[in-house]
Order: structure tokens, then sequence, then C-alpha cells
């Protein structure tokens, strides 16, 4: 059976642990906190980043988006990629964006963790313009369709679901659901799978100092 190192609030892991719920693949899920002392990440993926998918094999793969492709191509059904090559571009745009917001904002998360007299305020500010561009450009992407791309779910969905159910958590004065009413909705839609219901997002306690 596989094992997947996860955190309670990592969206990249959610992204992972949706689509194995999606695709009914068993796992054991292994809980961490990749900062503390006594994570097993490292042994893992030398990048010291969690998620990590562990095969029966002891096979590791890791890199969110990758753990995504490789599980798609060795369990392709239900598909979560489209097949159509312009919809796969498609689904890997939004997946850009949607990691690229994440990154963004775990980079804000880390800054605030600073004290006050050592944060940077530019640097804050222009995190935070990343993330505010990328929520723009996944909203015109999104329009009023019901998906991400074409007319199930995809990918493009789960990413973009796990970085704006992860917002709420991480940053809770982010205005994303007044600023894009349209991924309010597409939200509220992929939060009624059993899939998301059952990997909501929530703070990890952090013992060991990290800034
Ligand atoms: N690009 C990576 C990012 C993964 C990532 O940043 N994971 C965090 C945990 S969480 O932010 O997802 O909760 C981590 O392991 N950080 C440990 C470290 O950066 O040393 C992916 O998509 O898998």
């Amino acid at each position: 059976m596989y094992r997947l190192i996860s955190a309670t609030p990592s969206p990249y892991a959610r992204k992972v642990r949706i689509q194995l719920a999606e695709k009914c693949i068993p796992f054991e899920l292994i809980t961490e906190v990749p900062w503390n002392r006594d994570t097993e990440t490292p042994k893992y993926n030398p990048l010291e980043k969690l998620p990590v998918l562990i095969c029966d094999d002891g096979e590791s793969v890791y890199e969110s988006r990758f753990i995504n492709e490789w599980v798609e191509f060795k369990h392709p059904t239900p598909a979560l990629m489209p097949k159509d090559p312009d919809a796969v571009l498609l689904t890997k745009r939004f997946e850009i964006l949607a990691d690229g917001i994440c990154d963004a904002c775990v980079l804000v998360f880390w800054e605030r963790a600073r004290a006050e007299t050592a944060q940077s305020r530019e640097w804050t500010a222009r995190q935070l313009r990343k993330a505010a561009g990328g929520l723009r450009e996944i909203s015109r992407m999104l329009g009023d369709h019901e998906y991400c791309v074409g007319d199930r779910l995809t990918l493009a969905d789960i990413a973009v679901g796990s970085c704006i159910g992860w917002l709420n958590v991480r940053m809770p004065e982010n205005t994303w659901r007044e600023d894009h009413p349209n991924l309010a909705a597409l939200q509220d839609r992929l939060e009624s799978r059993p899939s998301f219901q059952a990997t909501v997002p929530y703070a990890q306690v952090i013992s060991d100092p990290v800034v």
C-alpha cells in the first residue's frame, strides 16, 4: 500500500490526497511537521519537502505536481488529466498558478514568523502582489464555467481548490471570496465532494524554531 507523507495544512499534499481519494486508491497517511527535528521527510526527499508518496518497493515520489502526474500514469482511471493536448496545457497552467499562489503565501507566512523588526514590508508586499495577480488570472480563466478545464473535474480544479482552501486557513484576512465570486462558487462546489470533505486543511503546531 502507498504511504503519503503529508501535513495538516499542506495545500500541496491535499492535491495528492484528493487525487488518490477520487481514484479510490488506498494509502496510509503519515502526518508530519516537516520543520520539526523528528521529521521523516528528508529520508524520502533530499529536498526535505512533503508531500512524498512512498511505494511498496521503497521508491519515493516527491513534488506535488510530479506526484499527481505520476499517479495519473500509474492509475489512469478515472482520468483527472484531459486527453486533448491543449486541455492538458491549460490544466497545467492552472496548476502552476495555484502552486505559485501557495508558494508566495508560504513566503509571507514565514516572513511574518520573523521578529517584527526583521520583517521586510517590501518582500511581503511583493509576495502578496503575486498571490493577488495569480488569483485574478485564475478567476479570469475560470470565467463562469463549472470546472476549470472542460466539463469535469481535473487536476486543475484540485490544485485551485486546494490553494484557495488553504488561504482560508493560512490567510483568513484574504478577500479572495469577495474579490472573485466565481472562485467562491467553484470552491463551494468542490468542498461538497467527499474527497475535499475528507481533506479539509487545518493549522499544525511547529515546535522547533524555523526562521
Ligand atoms: N513545490 C513543493 C512544495 C512543497 C512544500 O513547500 N511543502 C512544505 C510543507 S507545506 O507548506 O506544504 O505544509 C514543506 O515540506 N516545507 C519544508 C521545507 O521547505 O523545508 C510541492 O509542490 O510539493
